[in-house]
């Protein structure tokens, strides 16, 4: 069994003793000061201590109950007390909300391994778009960017008024500071900051880098998953949030606020991160994915990959994502007669794959951890020569997919366009195709036309 580590999260070997709250989508109520989370109602006159009432709305406040969430606050000053914002420069202006003048290519796209800037930099400055779809402004869309972080945040947050983030880190943990308390995040688990909340990023080790998936409207859940019953795939209870943590610290501090595309900055004199208790559904969360229960064909045919969803984002149409996150986790091979990895093929949808770690059973080479690839709607893909030609050969054994490996997907209903930076990047695999180059065609017998 890969997972071991007692149950709820205990600590993960950096040094913190970092408590979480489990479960998705629960009614949370922490308080790092025992008595500073007003019980019998909202908004008291006067809140316990003094402290400041604030609402955080993350959906309508006439959303069906069902999807209403919201958190309240309580915190040392309220959330306002900050100087004008200006725009906010980053050094090498590769962050976009807007896709109107990207383009949508039908190639193939493969990145080899994103590398940092060089400079030194940190979390906000690092953002580099690949894609996306849609707009900020009419809540309707998504984009995909790559961070890789040399520094901390130091006295610098951000807030994303655009939509929610899912973090993917690769290499190297990250240590969130957000509102609602800490997180720590290792690759091979995930991190969901949603829209507005104040957070900062910092790499545990000298550097870090990642995958980031932001949505511009709704909010991720949990799959339906119909026939499979009850349980199996991402469970409920493993989801973590952060405990209330605060500190009250006087400093120059300045809060990046993305809005409709567009960093901008206001100083204040104060940290963000001064919220003493805090109740509500609308939460930051991660997810440890070595937790995912894979479901998978038992006796023949490769399954589409919808089975492997951990977290979706619907549309207003039934059954389609705006964005699911699926992941190709360690798994048992067992179907007989069949062509195990990825079946060739070509989807309405469109498909952003990275790699966490080790090998993907569906290209030999040239997809590695740190890397990416694009295959937009109806563009044809599927397995390398050499894949193929293992797979055809291959014994009809059961094959496990170990450890050492942690593919997953970006999949989305939206047309994805591709930021010039990302086209132009020197790391943009220009001989992708070849992979696909050399398939012998299929004979058919004279006797049998
Ligand atoms: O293209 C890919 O590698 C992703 C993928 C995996 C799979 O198992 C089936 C279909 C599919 O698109
Ligand atoms: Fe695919």
């Amino acid at each position: 069994m890969a997972v071991s580590r007692p149950y709820p999260e205990m600590p993960r070997g950096s040094g913190t003793d970092l408590k979480y709250l489990s479960g998705f989508g629960n009614e949370f109520a922490s308080e790092a000061i025992p008595g500073a989370l007003p019980v019998d109602q909202n908004s008291p006159k006067v809140c316990p201590f003094g402290l400041y009432a604030e609402q955080l709305s993350g959906t309508a406040f006439t959303a069906p109950r069902r999807d209403n969430q919201r958190s309240w606050l309580y915190r040392l000053r309220p959330s306002v007390g900050h100087d004008h914002f200006e725009p906010y420069a980053t050094p090498h202006d590769t962050l976009n909300s807007d896709f109107s003048a990207c383009i949508s290519s039908p190639n193939q796209l493969r990145w080899l391994p994103f590398k940092s800037p060089g400079d030194q930099h940190d979390f906000v400055d690092s953002l580099f778009t690949i894609c996306g779809s849609g707009s900020a402004s009419t809540k309707s869309g998504f984009a995909i960017h790559v961070y890789a972080l040399t520094a901390g945040m130091d006295d610098r947050c951000l807030a994303n008024a655009d939509g929610d983030f899912l973090i993917v880190p690769q290499s190297g943990a990250l240590s969130i500071v957000t509102e609602f308390g800490h997180l720590e995040v290792a690759p091979g688990e995930i991190c969901v900051i949603q829209r507005g909340m104040r957070f900062a990023v910092n790499p545990v080790q000298a550097e870090a880098s990642g995958y980031m998936l932001e949505i511009f409207s709704g909010h991720f859940q949990l799959p339906e998953l119909g026939p499979i019953g009850a349980n199996g795939l991402a469970a409920a209870r493993h989801f973590l949030s952060p405990t209330a943590a605060f500190e009250d610290r006087v400093s120059s501090y300045t809060v990046i606020h993305k809005f409709d595309g567009r960093l901008w900055g206001a100083q204040q004199d104060h940290s963000p991160f001064d919220v003493v208790a805090w109740h509500g559904n609308y939460a930051p969360y991660k997810y440890d994915l070595a937790r995912f229960c894979p479901i998978n064909a038992a006796a023949f045919d490769h399954p589409d990959p919808s089975i492997f969803t951990v977290l979706t984002c619907p549309s207003t149409t039934p059954g389609v994502a705006v964005a699911d996150f699926v992941i190709f986790s360690p798994r048992w091979l067992v179907a007989e007669h069949t062509f195990r990895p990825p079946y060739f093929h070509r989807n309405c949808m469109s498909e952003f794959m990275g790699l966490i770690r080790g090998a993907y059973d569906g290209k030999r080479g040239g997809f590695l951890p740190g890397g990416a690839s694009l295959h937009s709607c109806m563009s044809p893909h599927g397995v390398d020569v050499a894949t193929f030609e293992a797979a055809t050969a291959s014994s009809e054994e059961p094959k496990k997919i170990g450890d050492e490996a942690l593919a997953f997907m970006f999949e989305t209903d939206l047309v994805p366009r591709v930021t010039s930076h990302a086209l132009n990047a020197a790391n943009l695999d220009r001989s992708y195709q070849q992979c696909w180059k050399g398939f012998k065609a299929a004979q058919i017998p004279p006797a049998a036309i």
